[in-house]
């Protein structure tokens, strides 16, 4: 496919190389060819970036802008996204590896976080507060936080990026933006849409490069007044040291463990397929992914025969491959650290149901690929079911009783997300209560869209992204108060 794109950052209205010339090939995860070069910034490069930024934000017209103009430019990116759909789709698969159906389906989803928040810009105006003091008048305004770091990590590279930037820009912030290092083409290619849609220079910056060095200088920075960071939990606690020199606003999206509760009383098949898109969508790279099945001990036999039965039959390719229903993982570093978690869980015990290797389709060689693969016989104190491995893979756990499968759904660290498949709705509510997560589903897994919040519980994050409270993570609650009859008040 022909693209037309600019291999550079963007900082303030300028498409430019980083400052030391240095570059950074970007790798296809499923042959390992270079599919681009991109100017690797560094300390330099950012610090111009925050500069420009904070210029625009301090003395330039956007947080002033009225946001109904602001909604209507937000909205215009959503349009344009729409346009070059079929492009950026393109450009996800070849960078993540994903399948083209998945790659349509996130710039679906994209455009409708700017069109969700283009809505919002200009409902966001404030309250009147009934003032216990008489002659008075008390109002809360909301106000745009300012200067905005905003990192992203290389699984869904535009999805996660548009969650930051349409809140930030519909809410008149000034931003600049770090894209995963392994991941940039459709970030690359949307502020290119931005600058088409006519965000003003200054507003919107991209600095392409590290996370130790680009990263890591946003995080510190005293002109940055707010991070916003989806990643993992390490890096999230870097992060929250780096930004506490000057008591930045963090928001943090991290990593998950997450629980799907199978109830014997649930629909089999439904629970079984949805089990199976609940961890290998994307090659289980997903912060929610329900790696953890806890399935009562009742049909556990027969619910893992089922699984192994489809995952056998399972078409892993390239994403450009319209039977293709599983890519490749991210990089080799990605790969060896999923191994590293299979043989985590040969010696800790578990069973191997089906995968645990690489498949041996000479095609696939050159891919990072990896087998889907199930545990059986897992217990929660093993490492393989309490550590995120974001690869494809299950832990199969057994209950017997309710309480005890809420009990092993909640023994983990992350509080991400969690799945509870059966057909007694009261149960399920019951189950939903107490499970200890952002987001349950019931009969249902890995949904979300623009209206509800996402966000973690425990050590899976802080904050929440999407939904209005996705717009309030951008904005300063500020309440002003006038005594329309002041007399003074003779204390002193
Ligand atoms: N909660 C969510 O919504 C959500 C969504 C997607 C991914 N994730 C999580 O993201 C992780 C996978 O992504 P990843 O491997 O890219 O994560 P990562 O933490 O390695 O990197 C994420 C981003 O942080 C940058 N970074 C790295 N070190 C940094 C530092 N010291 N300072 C500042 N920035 C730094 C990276 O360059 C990248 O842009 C998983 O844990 C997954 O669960 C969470
Ligand atoms: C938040 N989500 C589910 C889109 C991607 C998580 O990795």
């Amino acid at each position: 496919m022909d693209v037309n794109l600019t291999l550079k950052n963007y900082i303030n209205g300028e498409w430019v190389d980083a400052k030391s010339g240095e570059t950074r090939d970007i790798i296809n995860p499923y042959n390992q060819e270079v599919i681009a070069t991109v100017p690797e910034a560094d300390e330099t490069d950012t610090k111009e970036a925050i500069a420009a930024a904070r210029e625009a934000f301090d003395n330039g017209e956007w947080p002033e802008t009225p946001a109904t103009e602001r909604g209507a430019i937000v909205r215009r990116i959503a349009e344009l996204i729409e346009r070059d759909k079929e492009e950026l789709a393109y450009l996800e698969s070849l960078d993540t590896g994903k399948t083209m159906d998945e790659s349509r389906g996130d710039m679906d989803d994209i455009a409708g976080v700017f069109r969700y928040y283009a809505e919002l810009a200009d409902k966001n105006g404030g309250e009147l507060i009934d003032s216990p003091v008489p002659n008075s008048v008390s109002k809360v305004v909301h106000e745009p936080v300012g200067v905005c770091g905003q990192i992203t990590p290389w699984n869904y590279p535009l999805l996660q990026a548009s969650w930051k930037l349409a809140p930030a820009l519909a809410t008149g912030n000034t931003l600049i933006m770090k894209p995963s290092e392994i991941t940039p083409l459709t970030t690359i290619k949307t502020f290119a849409l931005m600058e088409e849609a006519g965000v003003p220079k200054g507003v919107a910056n991209l600095v392409l490069g590290a996370g130790a060095t680009v990263g890591n200088e946003l995080s510190t920075s005293n002109d940055v007044d707010l991070i916003s960071f989806t990643g993992g939990i390490e890096t999230g606690k870097k992060i929250m040291q780096a930004a506490s020199g000057n008591v930045k606003k963090l928001a943090l999206e991290l990593g998950g463990k997450n629980p799907n509760v199978i109830f014997a009383d649930a629909d089999f098949d439904l629970a079984v397929d949805q089990a199976l898109n609940g961890v290998f969508f994307h090659a289980g790279q997903i912060c929610s992914a329900g790696t953890r099945l806890i399935v009562e001990e009742s049909i556990h036999d027969a619910f893992v025969e089922a699984l192994v039965e489809r995952v056998k039959k399972f078409r892993i390719g390239s994403g450009f491959d319209e039977d293709t229903q599983m890519g490749p993982l991210i990089s080799a570093e990605h790969l060896a650290k999923v191994e590293k978690y299979v043989e985590t869980g040969r010696k800790e015990g578990a069973t191997i149901a089906v995968g645990g290797g690489r498949p041996e389709d000479p095609e696939l060689q050159n891919g990072f690929f990896y087998l889907p693969t199930i545990f059986t016989g897992c217990t929660t104190d093993m490492n393989i079911v309490q550590e995120e491995a974001f690869g494809p893979i299950i832990t199969v756990e057994t209950f017997t009783s309710e309480q005890e499968a809420v009990k092993l759904a909640n023994d983990s660290i992350y509080g991400l997300a969690g799945g509870v498949f059966t057909q007694d709705t009261v149960k399920a509510e019951r189950c939903a209560a107490k499970m200890r997560m952002g987001t349950v589903w019931i009969n249902e897994f890995n949904l979300y869209f623009p209206h509800a919040p996402w966000g973690g519980y425990k050590q899976s994050g802080i904050g929440r992204e999407l939904g209005r409270l996705g717009i309030e993570e951008y904005t300063e609650t500020k309440h002003i108060f006038q005594n329309l009859k002041p007399e003074p008040l003779h204390w002193f």
